[in-house]
């Protein structure tokens, strides 16, 4: 049964609070029986060399006794029968309801209530913003049992993260991390994006043999969860195969040994890579070499498929954005190949320069188009705007590596990861190391806020409304990792 209706509040996992959270601590962690995170908390002291290290963590990691899961369904369940819906002054009605009480915060500057506003629907500097419907979906009916870790109602939330807020992770023993509100959970979209995503991954053979794991790994979930103001499907469909695609070359050419990845072969890769998405001028003879070589590589096919897909949306310079940030972030992934192929453990400043270039910004460069509007060249570029988007983007990839521990230590040759540097260079425990980088993920993202707000006298509707997409896109990739089989 579909039921449309008007939800409150979600917490972050997406459940309902009877009455909206105070101001916006989230109301329900994401527990989770066993993380491992939660294997973490009982690491021995003192790694000694990344591989072993590495070894530690992949023992260690494994699941023990399970503990009970956090009871999100009473949470959701009682909340489905009531309806506050606050219009908070301010903003034009009618709101979405889903926003906290107080939201937003009294020191939201003006031009970003407009673009709130925008976002919410409306005219915004001569822009209309369709109004998102929302509605919520009974989650018995959405297939599968329910899963304690998922949230229990379909659809929650809105097209805008409602603020930032302290988020439990893992298993809740570690520091929060602070990050914006994931602003829409939609299960039902979610699955109709990942269906259509497995379907392409099958049509251009990513992943084949493993299609089950993609489809678990939840790229479409991804898309949906970070690009919370559209609810195009087609468009969030773009923004999971670029995904997928850009993961794909991480699996098959950066990480997995399993899947043939060797650092050696990796540059030439990478650079076919480009030619995929970036198909040169011809040149003879040598044109046909080149494309036979593009036809003959699943990952290679994802990339000429997802950028064609891209060209049907995007203007020519979102596109040669979207090509030339791909480009960029794989000279880190040529100094990563280089350090595992020497077996060298770089120090953490420069692992963590390399993974500026190398993180979820990259991602974050699909959000005006999967959102279906343009954010000018010299607009995304102004330094302060890329220094915000930086942020932002790092912020998100430090979830990744808290998140991805015992996987990236899993490989016969462990891939770097902020977590495992940090413990070997400052030679602390573990648990130790992830309280580092969690308090360096929480900088990025006051950094974030900070620049938001400095930005937010710019009078731009679409970098407002982008702005506000960075930061549902932090929220949906947090919510995204918590909940991904990929990490589990
Ligand atoms: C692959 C992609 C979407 C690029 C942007 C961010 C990024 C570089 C990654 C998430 C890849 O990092 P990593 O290899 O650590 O990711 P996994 O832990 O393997 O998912």
């Amino acid at each position: 049964m579909v039921e449309t209706r008007e939800v409150p509040a979600p917490g972050a996992d997406g459940t309902i609070a009877e009455t909206p959270p105070e101001p916006v601590p989230e109301r329900v962690p994401e527990v989770r029986a066993e993380t491992p995170a939660a294997g973490l908390g009982r690491l021995p002291h003192g790694p000694s060399g990344l591989g072993t290290a590495a070894a530690r963590v992949v023992d260690l990691l494994r699941p023990s006794v399970p503990e009970p899961a956090g009871d999100v369904s009473d949470a959701a369940s009682s909340g489905s029968s009531d309806l506050p819906s606050p219009v908070p002054s301010g903003l034009p009605s009618p709101l979405p309801p889903g926003l906290p009480d107080g939201f937003p915060p009294g020191d939201l500057p003006g031009v970003l209530s407009d673009a709130l506003t925008g976002a919410l629907g409306g005219t915004l500097g001569g822009l209309h913003v369709p109004r998102i419907p929302f509605t919520a979906v009974d989650a018995g009916e959405c297939g599968g049992p329910p899963s304690p870790y998922r949230p229990q109602t379909a659809r929650v939330g809105g097209p805008v993260s409602p603020g930032y807020a302290e988020r439990p992770w893992g298993d809740g023993s570690f520091s929060p991390l602070y990050c914006p509100i994931t602003a829409r959970i939609d299960d039902v979209l979610a699955r109709e994006v990942n269906d259509r995503l497995v379907a392409w991954a099958e049509e251009v053979g990513i992943y084949a043999g493993h299609l089950e794991q993609f489809r678990n790994a939840g790229f479409g979930r991804l898309s949906t969860l970070c690009h919370a103001d559209t609810d195009d499907v087609d468009l969030l469909l773009l923004g999971a195969q670029v995904n997928a695609a850009w993961w794909a070359s991480d699996d098959y050419y950066a990480d997995e040994s399993e899947l043939g990845a060797t650092p050696t072969k990796l540059p030439p890769r990478l650079a076919l890579v480009m030619s995929a998405m970036d198909a040169p001028p011809p040149a003879g003879k040598y044109t046909r070499q080149l494309d036979e070589a593009l036809e003959a590589d699943p990952v290679l096919r994802a990339f000429a498929s997802a950028t064609a897909h891209l060209r049907r949306h995007a203007s020519p310079s979102q596109v040669m954005r979207i090509c030339n940030t791909t480009f960029q972030m794989y000279v880190s992934w040529t100094a990563y190949a280089a350090w595992r192929h020497l077996g060298e453990l770089p120090p953490v400043w420069r692992y963590l320069a390399a993974r500026q270039h190398d993180s979820f910004y990259t991602s974050m460069t699909l959000i005006d188009i999967v959102g279906g509007y343009h954010l000018g060249a010299d607009l995304f570029y102004e330094p302060r705007v890329h220094r915000a988007v930086m942020q932002a983007g790092t912020a998100s990839v430090i979830v990744n590596d808290l998140h991805s521990v015992e996987r990236e230590a899993a490989d016969d040759l462990p891939d770097c990861n902020v977590v495992l540097l940090i413990a070997e260079e400052e030679n602390c425990p573990l648990p130790e190391a992830i309280e580092s980088a969690v308090a360096l993920h929480n900088d990025f993202v006051r950094g974030f806020e900070a620049s938001q707000k400095e930005l937010a006298s710019i009078p731009s509707p679409e970098l407002q409304r982008f702005l506000q997409g960075v930061q549902s896109w932090m929220a949906g990739g947090l919510e995204w990792h918590a909940s991904s089989d990929r990490y589990k």
